[in-house]
């Protein structure tokens, strides 16, 4: 396909580049740091969440390019980190340290000429300050998703997304650690080979996959499985992130076979949105509720061929600023699987003690 043609099939193709290439060079950093982090590079936020020089380099770096790259675009974003705890005293040091971190990556990309100073880091990071809502345009970033993963060495990613008159219309996740072949033996895949993939989505022009390093890109889509005993399902790896006595319960009603498959991060959409697996489980403990950047970029790439639902069986509504205003409870699985996994999942939410 000519790229005049590729720019008249996709509306957003000026915007689907620019995000391409933030969440391309934010991952460079992040591969960087987790190559030998430290615990020094690891902060604990106010909430007692953990945060990284690499979620806030990531940050810097994806404001950075989206506006170099899209010079006319009015710039609003909505991300996961502000700068208040590294304006702190005391902070200086990781300040230095995540500025030289994000000039170095600038350099090495060979893009851009430029180098920033603390100040411009700062700013960068206070980038994301928006609230994002139903109209105009809003990027939507987790700058890492999955940082629990990043320190343990395992899966996260960067999430970037468009928010459009409140839907979500462009996403690009960049999983680094994700082999870029499927895993899934029934696709023919292995989890040996290249690593690190990038998949991407624009709404009614289906998800694809390249490598993160770049390569020709392969359209995806969910696995067609449609007896839940064969499907196998993938859950938070982290414990305290989705309840285990309910997804367990919900996976024996369905008659699923297979043990759960553990990953961090969004990288779980990403695999499902290929096949890799046939339903992801999210269901926080009572009272917790999701933010828009921890599933805005997922959540498009499984529905350009799959859904995803909360638990009452309504779509996620990213329009009502940081936080989605939904039922707890988030399922994503393919068209035929959707209602019995529903069903299941409101059984076992009634039985919950
Ligand atoms: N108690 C909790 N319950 C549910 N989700 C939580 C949580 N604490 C943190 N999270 C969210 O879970 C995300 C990671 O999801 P996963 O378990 O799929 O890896 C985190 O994203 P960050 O790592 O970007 O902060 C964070 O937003
Ligand atoms: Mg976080
Ligand atoms: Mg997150
Ligand atoms: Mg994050």
């Amino acid at each position: 396909m000519s790229q005049l043609s590729e720019v008249a099939a996709n509306p957003y193709a000026a915007e689907l580049a620019a995000a391409k290439k933030a969440v391309a060079l934010a991952a460079r950093l992040c591969q960087r740091v987790q190559q030998g982090i430290l615990q020094s590079d690891v902060q604990s936020k106010a909430d007692r969440t953990p945060v990284t020089v690499a979620d806030y380099g990531s940050q810097v770096l994806v404001s950075l390019v989206l506006k170099k790259e899209l010079p006319s675009h009015s710039f609003s974003m909505v991300a996961e980190e502000d700068s208040k705890d590294l304006r702190k005293d005391g902070a200086q040091e990781v300040l230095e340290h995540i500025t030289s971190l994000v000039n170095e990556t600038i350099a090495n990309g060979g893009s851009y000429n430029m180098s920033l100073s603390k100040e411009d880091v700062l700013a960068a990071i206070d980038g994301g300050k928006s609230e994002g809502g139903p109209s105009g345009q809003h990027w939507i970033l987790d700058p890492i998703d999955g940082t629990k993963g990043f320190i343990r060495g395992d899966q996260y990613a960067v999430a970037l997304g468009l928010l459009d008159e409140g839907k979500v219309v462009l996403g690009v996740l960049g999983c680094p650690n994700l082999p870029l072949k499927s895993t899934n033996k029934h696709n023919g895949g292995s989890s040996r080979g290249q690593v690190g993939s990038l998949f991407f989505a624009t709404i009614g022009c289906g998800a694809e996959v390249e490598a993160l390093e770049g390569s020709e890109p392969q359209k995806i889509s969910v696995c067609s499985i449609n007896n839940p005993v064969d499907a196998s399902f993938f859950e938070s790896f982290e414990a305290s992130h989705s309840k285990r006595d309910l997804t367990s319960s919900i996976a024996e009603k369905l008659g699923v076979q297979a043990p759960p498959v553990r990953m961090d991060s969004q990288a779980k959409y990403g695999a499902l949105a290929r096949g890799d697996g046939a339903i992801f489980l999210r269901i926080p403990h009572k009272g917790y509720i999701e933010t828009v950047w921890d599933h805005a970029v997922g959540s498009i790439v499984v529905t350009a061929g799959g859904m995803v639902k909360d638990a009452s069986g309504n779509d996620l509504d990213f329009s009502k600023g940081r936080y989605l205003n939904r039922d707890r409870g988030i399922i994503a699985t393919n068209k035929y699987l959707m209602p019995v996994v529903l069903k299941a999942v409101q059984e076992a939410m009634k039985e919950e003690q």
